[in-house]
Order: structure tokens, then C-alpha cells, then sequence
């Protein structure tokens, strides 16, 4: 646990070695947000606005993190969310952050663009993400695939029908290296990046865009999501809500579960932090539904206010990037450590002693003048 001799003491000092390490295509495409990159910092952001109302003389001398989503048990509230391409980050890529997942006990979403096949993912409590392709028979079997490789969930992605611009991956003419591939169709004339030409007037220079646009189908709608329930034996989650009025569309469409995130700032700039509309979400919802949450989180004190605020659990982007970079699976299961470490504290410190002591008075959020 040292970078230089000194001791990594947060999060951040993941994403600093990072920045010193990886090279430019990949860091910038892990890194960036879409446009000025507004929603990206405001995640972040907006955590540091809520505050923590600390109850005291509660005995915490014992504090457990332990729960369960969609039923199954997990030893934190702290996740792993869907995020491309890791083998950019490190060669063993997908594979170690699954492990890691699984010494953790916690849950892993693959994405559908991982550089892993979904059957090459070993056990543990793993959920594949989704996109939505042109080709239908294509989707389907990514759903099969991974109900036969004992994959728990689908969290179908849906804030996707085209990429957001991402302005270092244009300037970079983002391309997936060579020696990768998009190893669940790697047997389908979909497995590569940076060969598609542009196709419409949402694509950019990034390889990525023009993927996403010959790929993805933009006529994403609410239809899709009751095509996935039909075809899907396992729960299916829709990922990338943020209003009051989707999360009762996403509910009446009977889907089981709902993720808050704005992919992480790189879709559409300028969309609410995900921590300022979790409320609205959880109160349409009125616990029909668990609702979880992504974007921003790097502290343990987030994800407190998180759960505060109604989430069952929180899901890392970025982060497990970083760590994986910079020791793979080991390093992974250190981030995972810290800011677990970072939660534990901050509930003993708030006189919780487990996650359901976590309540809706424990943080004060901005413009809310009083209990
Ligand atoms: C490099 C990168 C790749 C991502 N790939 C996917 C993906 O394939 N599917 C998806 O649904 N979301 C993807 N996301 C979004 C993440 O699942 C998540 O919403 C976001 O990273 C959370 O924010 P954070 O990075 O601030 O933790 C990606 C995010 C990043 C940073
Ligand atoms: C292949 C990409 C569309 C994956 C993604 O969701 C992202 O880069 O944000």
C-alpha cells in the first residue's frame, strides 16, 4: 500500500497514480465526462453539500456493514458498476476485478463491452449490464449467456441510444488497442472498436461513437424493457434514472430494481448530481422496488449519505479503474477495503451500527431548513 513510499490514505490517490501510469487513449477514456464535463465534477460535488446529523452515545463498538440486494446477501453496500474495456487498465482486466469482488463478497456488474467473455467470469455475485443492439438475436443471447453462466441480474442500460461527446476521445480518435477485443461477440463482426466509420450526425471522431452508433439501437423505449423482462428468467434492473416520472414508468413497466446514475457525467452534461435526485427517485418509488445509486461516490461518507437518502446500496465506476491499474485484483480489493473502512467508521461516528440504523435524519440536505 504505497505509492512512492508514502501510503495511499483515500481514493484519490488511486486516480492520481493512474494519471501518472496509464496512457493517454486509455486515461482519457476512463476519465472523461461528456462535454464541459458539468455533471461529471458535480457528482462529487454535491455529496460535500449533504451533511451528516450524528447521533451519539449508541454503543458502536461493534459495526456491521452486511446486506442484501434483490435478496442475495453481500458483505457491504458497496458495489462494483458496470464499466468497459478494464483490460485497457490491466491484462488480467475483468477477471481480477471479479475476484476481487468475490474475496470482498460483494457484487460485480460485467458490462456488456467488457474485453472478459461473460462465461470466462468466474462465481460470485455477479450481474451482467446491457445495451440494447440493432440486432436483436444478438441481445437475447447476451441475456441467455448470462443466465447460464449463473449471473443474477440484468441491469439494462438505458440512457445510452447514442454516446455522449466525450471530447478527449474526438481529440484522441479513441480506438480499443489491438490486441483487444469486445470478447462477448467476438465471433460476430462486433468485437472491434475504431473500425466502424461514422454513420449519422450523432457520431464524433471518437471510434467508440461510431460503434455505438452502428451498433446500438437509438430507438430505445420503454417497449425494450418489457422485450427484456419477456426474454429474462432473472430480475431485470433499468440503469440511468433520474426523474421522479421514470422511476413510476420504470415500476409500472415491472422491473426490480432502478440505478440512479448519470453514467457517470458521460452521457448527457448538465443532468443533476445522482445524489441530488435520489430522493425524488426513492419517493416515487415508495419502496415498490429496491433503488440503488452511481456517480461520484469516493468516500465512505458517501456512501452513508447515500444509503441516508434511500439507496440499498452504491455502485464504483471509476475507482475500480484506478485500482486495478495500479495492482489488479490485490489492488482492487484494497480500494475496496478502504472505503469500506472510510463507511464503518462514518456509521460508528453516526451512532449506526448497522445499514438499517441509517436513516433519513441522519443528513441534512441543502435548502432543507429543519427536521
Ligand atoms: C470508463 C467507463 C466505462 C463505462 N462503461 C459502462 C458500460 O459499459 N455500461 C454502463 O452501463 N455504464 C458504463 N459506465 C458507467 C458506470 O457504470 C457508472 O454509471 C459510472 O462510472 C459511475 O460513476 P463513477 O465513475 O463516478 O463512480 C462506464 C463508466 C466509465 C467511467
Ligand atoms: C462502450 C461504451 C459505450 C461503454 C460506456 O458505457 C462508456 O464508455 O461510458
Amino acid at each position: 500500500m504505497t505509492g512512492q513510499g508514502t501510503p495511499f490514505v483515500s481514493l484519490d490517490d488511486f486516480e492520481q497514480h493512474a494519471m501518472r501510469n496509464l496512457d493517454r487513449n486509455a486515461l482519457d477514456y476512463y476519465r472523461s465526462g461528456a462535454q464541459d464535463m458539468i455533471t461529471l465534477k458535480e457528482n462529487q460535488r454535491a455529496f460535500d453539500r449533504v451533511f451528516i446529523r450524528p447521533r451519539v452515545l449508541r454503543d458502536v463498538s461493534t459495526v456491521a456493514l452486511s446486506t442484501s440486494i434483490l435478496g442475495e446477501q453481500i458483505a457491504s453496500p458497496i458495489c462494483i458498476a458496470p464499466t468497459a474495456m478494464q483490460r485497457m487498465a490491466h491484462p488480467d482486466g475483468e477477471l481480477a476485478t471479479a475476484r476481487a469482488a468475490k474475496r470482498k463478497s460483494t457484487c460485480m456488474v460485467l458490462s456488456s463491452w467488457s474485453t472478459t467473455r461473460i462465461e470466462d467470469i468466474g462465481d460470485g455475485v455477479k450481474w451482467l449490464q446491457l445495451y440494447v443492439y440493432k440486432d436483436r438475436e444478438a441481445t437475447r443471447r447476451l441475456i441467455e449467456r448470462a443466465q447460464d453462466s449463473g449471473y443474477t441480474a440484468i441491469a439494462l442500460t438505458v440512457d445510452t441510444p447514442y454516446l455522449g461527446r466525450r471530447l478527449a476521445d474526438i481529440r484522441n480518435r479513441f480506438r480499443l488497442p489491438p490486441h483487444l477485443t469486445m470478447a462477448n461477440f467476438a465471433d460476430t463482426g462486433k468485437a472491434q472498436v475504431g473500425k466502424a466509420e461514422a454513420t449519422s450526425a450523432a457520431d464524433n471522431a471518437s471510434g467508440l461513437a461510431a460503434y455505438v452508433a452502428s451498433q446500438i439501437d437509438p430507438t430505445l423505449n420503454w417497449s425494450h424493457v418489457e422485450w427484456v423482462k419477456s426474454v429474462a428468467r432473472i430480475p431485470v434492473l433499468v440503469k440511468g434514472i433520474l426523474t421522479a416520472e421514470d422511476a413510476v414508468l420504470a415500476v409500472n413497466a415491472g422491473v426490480d430494481g432502478i440505478i440512479v446514475s448519470n453514467h457517470g457525467g458521460r452521457q448527457l452534461d448538465t443532468v443533476p448530481a445522482t445524489i441530488d435526485v435520489l430522493e425524488e427517485v426513492c419517493r416515487a418509488v415508495d419502496g415498490r422496488v429496491e433503488v440503488f445509486l452511481d456517480g461520484g461516490v469516493r468516500r465512505g461518507t458517501d456512501v452513508f449519505k447515500a444509503l441516508a437518502l434511500g439507496a440499498r446500496a452504491v455502485f464504483l465506476g471509476r475507482p475500480v479503474l484506478w485500482a486495478l491499474n495500479y495492482n489488479g485484483e490485490d489492488g482492487v480489493v484494497e480500494m475496496l477495503n478502504m472505503i469500506n473502512e472510510e463507511l464503518r467508521l462514518a456509521m460508528a461516528l453516526a451512532g449506526c451500527v448497522s445499514v438499517a440504523d441509517i436513516t433519513r435524519n441522519h443528513v441534512k440536505v441543502p435548502g432543507q431548513p429543519r427536521l
